[in-house]
């Protein structure tokens, strides 16, 4: 028996990697003192590993995402950003002016960059996996190169496809035929070879390979597809064949699979294990289990580990005990974390308790002593009953299906809202979020440490509103928001007002790039003691005429962006915390509100990965939106999403019964105005997002209207809102301002232009 991690965070206990980085942006950092420094932590993570696990992988470190540096070591760099020349193109192509499209990870809060083909051949650029894993062998370690494995690297690159019309045009799609595999693989898989021969050079005998996307509900032929790729990798060194997230879409063909070890997620649902257990496992295959939870924080249980071990090792003599998923989800401590409510730290494990707990599991099952007790102990401790409030309980037995309802239908709500807001054709807004600039950051921290009084801080947030203001008005945005200075981040902001949900101090963990949140810890019932944002929003609405959006987050998006209970359903808590939202839309109407904006991105990555249980998630979903926006009909409902697919998620969203939604589409360069145009009920007003907010550059008005002339071919002009793809705070004040007036120009230009007409 042997135990196996990987997906371990590269942040660092300190944010190390997000110092690095963005000091080597800033130009207050060498090259070579990246590189130090991101070695340092690469040596600090494999001390880790190596502590308490015997298998771990090599060539999980990079400067920004491991999808990226997959596309660099083959050598797919788009002809747009030029010869590759090191790190300034890398940079360029992960956030440069025309950066790759950023998209979510499977159904996680994880960002990759898309990689684009564009048919030519791959050859070996950087050797990175050959880079690390030197590397670490060098400083006396023993790891195993991991590298994305061809198919999921294949399937979620996107390319340019002929799209048939009157005038053909080419488009980038992902890949959907066995033809467009056959295009890519021969060449993949001769560089995958030649990297596997480089490795075996070098010392390998064994490299790790992720292959997530055999996840999805795949097709005969994909599955064909990933057997001849199997097979024309092997020969040079064993294969441990990883896959997380959920159960392989096809148990016996994935068994059959020419690799020297299978990995399964037993963590995600029950399916891998009756697989299993109805199939069996073949004789000549290691078998590693995926059992220590990566992406929740709970303490393991590992009694019911032990008796899950227990019967898997009478199906595989080779038994390999693992995490279910990339660690990376994960805070990398509990240590330092001395503010938590009151019995919950030890029912917590982070990404380093994760570690030691695979080490605890194998002693267990090894039959030592010490392991053993710990095992009992940790089994009577999270029997007790934990963090249950009968009242919210109660609230939420009474919901009937007219709490899902608005009063009126849209049709009529429009009607209504266009009298009282008045607002012109191609009505102008932001997301929510202005510059968080290091100012902004400062005086909390100040606050937070006490190094400023409650008074001080407000003071200055309700100065910081005032500024935004009148920017706003000076802009000529036509509906304003308050900037959202008062928030650390749009999730941990809620958790941090709501009852039964905790939040950390140094929980960090990356989303994308550098940027970093701390996803709360939703442990107990969730109850709303006081109003959340009233204070901020009816300050912001008393400085204009102009209405000012309240602005909260979703209850999907809360409790998809936290860690949550497993023992509670998601419905259940979702409905929690949609109550709890409702309580503050009504606060808000009271106080005169009359736009509310309620962000739900992500919607779409709530969603199961089999879309065979995606009916059973959306139902719950898009209710969980309605409860919490069941506002009155005068009251305009908006909502937000960006940085996912939703093409094929249209029919859902509409469900949702908003008034207006604003969405993400500039680095997708528009393919959801398609999506839209295939569904012919659709009649909310929408604002395609006209400019990406992740790129420093400041976008044209060109490039802004030829999004908003593509959404009119397909939307009714009346329809239109005018906004950006997301919010701002990411931003600096001077892109902020050039850009929003560009966009505000461009839809007065639209004005005045179909008034002429
Ligand atoms: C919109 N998105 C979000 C997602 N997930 C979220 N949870 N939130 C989101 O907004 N997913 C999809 C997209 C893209 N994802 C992200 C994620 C994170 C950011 C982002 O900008 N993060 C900030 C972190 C902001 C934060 O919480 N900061 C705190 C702490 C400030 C701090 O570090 N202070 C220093 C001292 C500073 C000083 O004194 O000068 C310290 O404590 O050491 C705060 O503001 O209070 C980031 O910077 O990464 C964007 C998109
Ligand atoms: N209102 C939030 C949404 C981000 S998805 C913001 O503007 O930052
Ligand atoms: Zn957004």
């Amino acid at each position: 028996m042997k135990t196996l991690a990987y997906g371990f965070p590269k942040l660092g206990e300190k944010r190390e990697f997000k110092s690095l980085l963005e000091n080597f942006w800033k130009g207050a950092m060498t090259e070579e003192d990246l590189t130090k420094g991101i070695e340092n932590l690469e040596l600090w993570r494999a001390g880790l590993y190596s502590k308490y696990v015997d298998l771990y992988p090599s060539g999980e470190m990079s400067l920004y995402d491991f999808m990226l540096d997959m596309a660099v070591t083959v050598g797919n760099i788009p002809s747009r950003f030029g010869q590759y020349s090191g790190l300034s193109t890398y940079f360029e192509m992960a956030r440069g002016k025309s950066a790759l499209e950023m998209t979510k990870y499977f159904n996680t809060n994880y960002h990759y960059l898309v990689p684009e083909l564009e048919g030519k051949e791959f050859q070996i650029l950087e050797n990175l996996p050959l880079r690390w894993y030197t590397f670490l062998k060098g400083k006396g370690f023993d790891p195993i190169p991991r590298l994305i494995a061809p198919f999921t690297f294949l399937k979620l690159s996107k390319a340019y496809m002929r799209v048939e019309g009157p005038l053909p045009m080419y488009e980038m799609d992902k890949l959907s035929k066995r033809e467009d595999y056959e295009k890519y693989l021969p060449s993949l898989i001769r560089v995958y070879r030649e990297l596997f021969e480089s490795l075996k050079l070098a010392g390998a005998h064994t490299v790790i390979l992720e292959d997530p996307a055999l996840v999805f509900e795949l097709d005969g032929w994909e599955w064909d597809i990933v057997e001849e790729t199997y097979r024309s990798l092997q020969g040079i060194l064993d294969v441990y064949l990883i896959t997380y997230y959920d159960s392989v879409s096809d148990y016996k063909r994935y068994v059959s699979l020419p690799v020297r070890a299978l990995g399964f997620d037993l963590v995600s649902n029950s399916e891998n294990l009756q697989n299993l257990m109805k199939e069996g496992f073949p004789k000549d295959k290691a078998l590693i289990a995926g059992v220590v939870n990566g992406r929740q924080v709970w303490r393991t249980n590992l009694k019911d580990k032990l008796k899950l071990l227990e019967d898997l090792s009478k199906l595989s003599q080779e038994l390999v005990i693992s995490n279910s998923c990339p660690l990376f989800h994960l805070p990398v401590t509990i240590e330092p974390e001395d503010a938590l409510p009151e019995g919950l730290k030890e029912r917590l494990s982070f990404a380093k308790e994760k570690l030691r707990e695979l080490k605890v599991l194998k002693e267990a099952f090894l039959g030592e002593e010490q392991a053993l007790k710990e095992v009992e102990d940790i089994d009577a401790l999270l029997s007790q009953a934990f963090g249950r409030s009968e009242e919210v309980q109660r609230r939420l037995a009474s919901l009937t299906d007219k709490d899902f309802q608005r009063d009126l239908p849209y049709k009529e709500r429009v009607k209504i809202q266009r009298q009282i807001l008045n607002l012109p054709l191609f009505p102008t807004t932001t997301i929510g979020s202005f510059p968080q600039t290091q100012e902004v950051r400062s005086m909390r921290t100040a606050y937070r440490n006490g190094k400023i009084s409650e008074e001080e801080y407000k003071k200055f947030i309700r100065e910081q509103i005032q500024h935004v203001i009148k920017i706003q008005e000076e802009i000529g945005l036509d509906v304003l928001v308050h900037g959202e200075f008062e928030r650390t981040d749009m999730v941990e902001f809620f958790a941090e007002k709501l009852e039964g949900i905790a939040t950390t101090k140094h929980g960090w963990v990356l989303s994308y790039g550098s940027r970093v949140y701390r996803p709360p810890i939703i442990y107990g019932d969730v109850a709303r003691p006081k109003p959340m944002t009233l204070e901020e929003i009816t300050y912001a609405q008393s400085l204009t005429e102009k209405p000012v959006k309240g602005m909260l987050t979703g209850p999907v998006t809360i409790l998809t962006w936290s860690y949550y209970r497993e023992d509670v359903p998601k419905k259940e808590i979702a409905y929690q915390i949609a109550l709890a939202l409702l309580d503050e839309v009504k606060d808000l109407e009271e106080a005169g509100i009359k736009v509310i904006q309620i962000d739900e991105p992500a919607f779409r990555e709530g969603a199961p990965i089999k879309r065979k249980h995606w009916e059973e998630y959306f139902d719950w979903a898009i209710k969980a939106f309605r409860l919490c926006s069941r506002a009155k009909p005068e009251t305009q409902i908006h909502t937000h999403m960006c940085y996912s697919e939703f093409n094929e998620i249209v029919p859902y969203i509409y469900q949702m019964d908003f008034d207006v939604i604003s969405i993400e589409a500039s680095r997708s360069k528009g393919e959801i105005i398609k999506a839209f145009e295939e569904f012919k009920e659709w009649d909310r007003q929408i604002g395609i997002g006209v400019y990406d907010i992740h790129s420093p550059a400041i976008p044209s008005e060109e490039e802004i209207r030829t999004i908003l002339e593509r959404a009119m071919r397909v939307l009714d002009k009346e329809l239109l809102w005018v906004n950006p793809d997301c919010g701002l705070k990411t931003r600096r004040w001077e892109e902020v301002i050039p850009a929003l007036k560009n966009m505000v120009k461009v839809a007065k230009d639209l004005r005045e232009e179909l008034v002429k007409a």
